[in-house]
């Protein structure tokens, strides 16, 4: 067929795998057996790269699906029963991101499976797209949405998910999570005395410090409030959590930060609320949460500069 625009194009069927072979996806047709009918260049450079396989013609995608599903790849599963509803006619289109990642980069891709008809012949266009760049983009503001922006350190929100998440693992692994909160004491007089800019690096320095007592995968230490912390110990009993905590205590009296109109001492104390709970079904990590306010409560009201600390128990 020739068209007329500026140029005379011949949409024959090398204009067509040129096309094809041109873009950067990679794209190939199947048959309703998932047998290939046909693939461009950059699915079999990709092919080829992976595992040395060239003999495209002779494969079956469901097939490789399968063998890698049973290999224990869940997302070959996926993908294997995506195609298969899309070829089943039970949706016009199966949608998949997946990461894929190499032994020398990280990598996500994109698969998109449609249907079309030729010559009385279900085929179905598989293609894949490369979307490391948007994925890592995605990474990086997600990682940006849990950080407090003066601080540095997890915010509410990341705290908010991670004690939620601790709290189902301990709950499981039938471990103690302990989790304090930590409130600086007459803050208020510090940033009247000496500024909020003062006040400000007064707040990144007590965060740098907590940081250091939340070092395993299963702590967090979060900025909570305006002057208040959390710190989520997993697997930590209360004898336990109370002597980490007592360190951090004099780790910050430690500081000398002065607070020099503050009735408890002229440097900056804090008062910190710890409670240690054995998560369960009949429990709730707004439980432990409660608790420990209810701890801080006693500390504050006893003094302050000092920590108050108690067991959760669960009520029949
Ligand atoms: N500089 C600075 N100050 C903050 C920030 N967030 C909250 N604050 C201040 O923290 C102070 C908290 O005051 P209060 O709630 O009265 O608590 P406090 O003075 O620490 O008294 P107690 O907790 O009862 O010991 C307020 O003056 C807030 O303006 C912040 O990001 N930067």
């Amino acid at each position: 067929m020739l068209l007329q625009g500026c140029y005379s194009v011949d949409y024959s069927s090398q204009f067509f795998k040129s096309v094809l072979d041109s873009m950067s996806e990679e794209v190939s047709v199947i048959d309703q057996f998932g047998n290939f009918l046909y693939v461009n260049h950059a699915w079999r450079c990709f092919s080829q790269g992976n595992d040395g396989a060239s003999s495209w013609a002779d494969a079956n995608y469901l097939t490789a699906c399968e063998r890698a599903s049973a290999n224990g790849d869940d997302l070959a599963a996926v993908a294997a029963q995506g195609i298969r509803s899309v070829i089943n006619d039970q949706q016009d289109e199966f949608y998949l991101e997946y990461p894929c990642h190499s032994s020398a980069e990280q990598r996500w891709f994109m698969m998109r499976v449609t249907a079309f008809a030729h010559g009385g012949q279900h085929c179905f266009v598989i293609t894949h797209k490369n979307i490391t760049e948007r994925k890592l983009a995605e990474e990086a503001v997600l990682e940006l949405s849990r950080i407090d922006g003066l601080t540095d350190i997890a915010n509410r929100r990341c705290f908010d998910e991670f004690l939620e998440s601790e709290y189902r693992r301990c709950a499981r692994l039938s471990m103690p999570l302990s989790l304090a909160i930590i409130d600086l004491d007459h803050f208020k007089l510090l940033n009247d005395t000496y500024g909020h800019q003062a006040g400000d690096e007064c707040l990144s320095k007590i965060a740098k410090l907590l940081k250091g007592f939340a070092k395993r995968p299963c702590d967090l230490c979060a900025r909570y409030g305006g002057e208040e912390f959390v710190i989520v110990l997993g697997n930590t009993s209360l004898i336990q959590a109370e002597a980490i905590m007592t360190r951090m205590l004099e780790a910050i009296r430690a500081l000398s930060i002065p607070n020099a109109h503050s009735p408890v001492e002229d440097f900056l104390t804090v008062s910190v609320g710890l409670s240690t709970i054995y998560p369960s079904k009949d429990s709730n990590e707004h439980q432990l949460i409660e608790a420990a306010d209810t701890q801080l409560y006693v500390a504050k009201n006893g003094g302050r500069n000092q920590l108050a600390s108690a067991q959760y128990l669960i009520m029949d």
